[in-house]
């Protein structure tokens, strides 16, 4: 079978290397948010004197600012030269987002499959491109949305699954307080979403 090659004839490895993927916030300004997690602290009514909280607004500020930071990387491509055009499926890639509702952490897994065109992604790329649109706020639809669409963007395959299941904190350690609950989304692309025994081996793979 002839795979077929990226679409746009975009050449996906520049002459320059692979682009070298950040996420979308600025660099933190720590000393800032140590002063404003103090304020929010001391407004909830928390001495900050005690043993052991002194330092906290300092530590809760580098907390979230690595929420919220993905390591960069290189999203390092290979020529398909072999024509390998079965299912490339990463299972149970773990994961920790944050909810932009309450910014409270959700942790679960991802699985990302492609079907591959013309060139192949480094393994690790996978789950490289899950925590870059996991450390952001977020919420789960789209960060599932994200990936598959990154994925179509920069490796047009012939195909993109992803399914995430994840337990929220904001409704299982307060709110509605319903622990074990636990949340799974997917998104399907091209013939992963089209050819029904894709799709079927595809979701068989991601919740098998
Ligand atoms: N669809 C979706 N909802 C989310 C996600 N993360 C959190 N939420 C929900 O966002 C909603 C925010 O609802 P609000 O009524 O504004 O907030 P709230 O008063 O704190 O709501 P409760 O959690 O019900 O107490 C809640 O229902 C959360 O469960 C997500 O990833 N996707
Ligand atoms: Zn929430």
């Amino acid at each position: 079978m002839t795979v077929p090659q990226p679409a746009g004839r975009r050449s996906l490895r520049p002459a320059t290397g692979p682009e070298v993927v950040t996420g979308p916030l600025p660099e933190p300004d720590l000393p800032a948010a140590t002063a404003a997690a103090r304020a929010f602290l001391e407004a909830l009514g928390m001495d900050l004197s005690a043993p052991g909280l002194d330092r906290t607004p300092d530590r809760m500020a580098r907390a979230y600012a690595e929420m919220f930071r993905p390591r960069p990387f290189e999203m390092t491509t290979f020529a398909n030269d072999e024509g390998y055009d079965e299912m490339v499926v990463a299972r149970d890639i773990p994961f920790t987002s944050v909810c932009e509702h309450h910014l409270l952490p959700f942790t679960g897994t991802a699985t990302v499959a492609y079907l591959p065109g013309g060139r192949i992604l480094g393994l690790s790329k996978l789950a490289r491109v899950v925590e870059l649109f996991a450390k952001r706020p977020q919420v789960q639809e789209r960060m599932t949305q994200q990936i598959a669409r990154y994925l179509q963007e920069h490796l047009a395959p012939r195909g993109v699954g992803v399914v995430l299941s994840a337990e929220h904190t904001c409704m299982t350690v307060r709110g509605v307080q319903a622990r074990g609950s636990s949340t799974t989304t997917s998104a399907l692309l091209g013939r992963v979403r089209e050819d029904a025994r894709t799709r079927q081996e595809f979701l068989a793979l991601a919740t098998g």
